[in-house]
């Protein structure tokens, strides 16, 4: 397992700056937002393509993932990064975010990132029913599941509370409409645990379909607002154990976007609470000292 941090907890920050940053607090690894300030794949001309890779070269760091959920760019008046999503009721507005997956894909393929991913369908639309919504989701991703297969990437879904796919079971029934290997899961720690979910079950149980985690701590009331990990209510040397129980050995990206004020601290917080338990020993369930 290996830690990586999202650029867009470092909004306020041209790329460049936010690389050396991360890498300078320690992490190895760095999730690139598709959006801006950093990659809007729609306004990404070749110098600042070049540029990114060798930030990235120049700090040492690797990427773990492309944020491809984020479109903030767009600034949809409902909420700032949601929309549109895959199951937007208008034609057009759909092919906005449609367009941006492609993009993403082109992207991450480009830069040799190895996934990047995406919203589980959006809020559902007043007068759409849940069944409609599935329907269109899954349509709409088999052939950006395809291009993924194209362009030797992964797309990956994120299910998160309030969206179309809230829980990490409801990503099953998608998986096997689409049935296309290069569709995959972001495990959201934080989100399922705002979903009540049995996080070491669920880890176990998604394991074969899981190719990257989100990890952010919640508070224990599970509203969903991310928080720096080891200052919520979810037992991190828990969920890491049971990840590493499954025998994953890949990325696990830490998403505070909410720390824009301050993204270094919240960095360092969150790498102080999860270093020890990635590269130590198993600590889940023994007593303190
Ligand atoms: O909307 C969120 O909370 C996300 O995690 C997006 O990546």
């Amino acid at each position: 397992m290996r830690l990586a941090f999202s650029t867009n907890a470092y909004m306020r920050f041209p790329f460049e700056e936010a690389a050396s940053r991360i890498a300078s607090i320690g992490y190895e690894g760095l999730e690139l937002m598709a959006d801006v300030p950093h990659a809007w794949p729609a306004g990404l001309l070749d110098g600042p393509k070049r540029a990114i890779r060798e930030a990235m070269d120049r700090h040492g760091l690797r990427f773990s993932n492309v944020n491809a959920f984020m479109m903030n760019a767009i600034a949809d008046r409902r909420q700032p990064y949601w929309y549109p999503s895959f199951i937007e009721p208008d034609e057009g507005y759909r092919s906005v975010r449609i367009d941006h997956t492609r993009r993403a894909l082109d992207l991450c393929a480009e830069l040799g990132a190895p996934h990047i991913t995406t919203e589980p369908g959006g809020p559902i639309a007043e007068g759409q029913s849940r069944q409609e919504a599935i329907d269109l989701f899954v349509e709409v991703l088999k052939p950006l599941a395809e291009h993924a297969d194209r362009q030797g990437v992964l797309l990956l879904i994120e299910p998160e509370p309030g969206l179309l796919l809230e829980t990490t079971d409801q990503y099953l029934e998608v998986a096997e409409r689409v049935g296309a290997p290069s569709l995959g899961l972001n495990f959201d720690v934080g989100h399922a645990y705002c979903m009540a979910e049995d996080l070491p079950t669920q880890i176990a149980k998604l394991a074969p379909l899981t190719r990257h985690y989100h990890v952010e701590d919640i508070a224990e009331t599970r509203v969903h607002h991310h928080l720096v990990p080891g200052t919520g209510a979810i037992d991190f040397p828990g969920v890491v154990d049971a990840i590493r129980q499954t025998g994953y050995d890949g990325w696990v990206t830490v998403e505070l976007y909410p720390f824009v004020d301050d993204p270094d601290d919240a960095a360092r917080g969150a790498l102080g609470l999860l270093r020890p338990l990635v590269s130590g020993p198993s600590t889940a369930g023994r007593p303190a000292p």
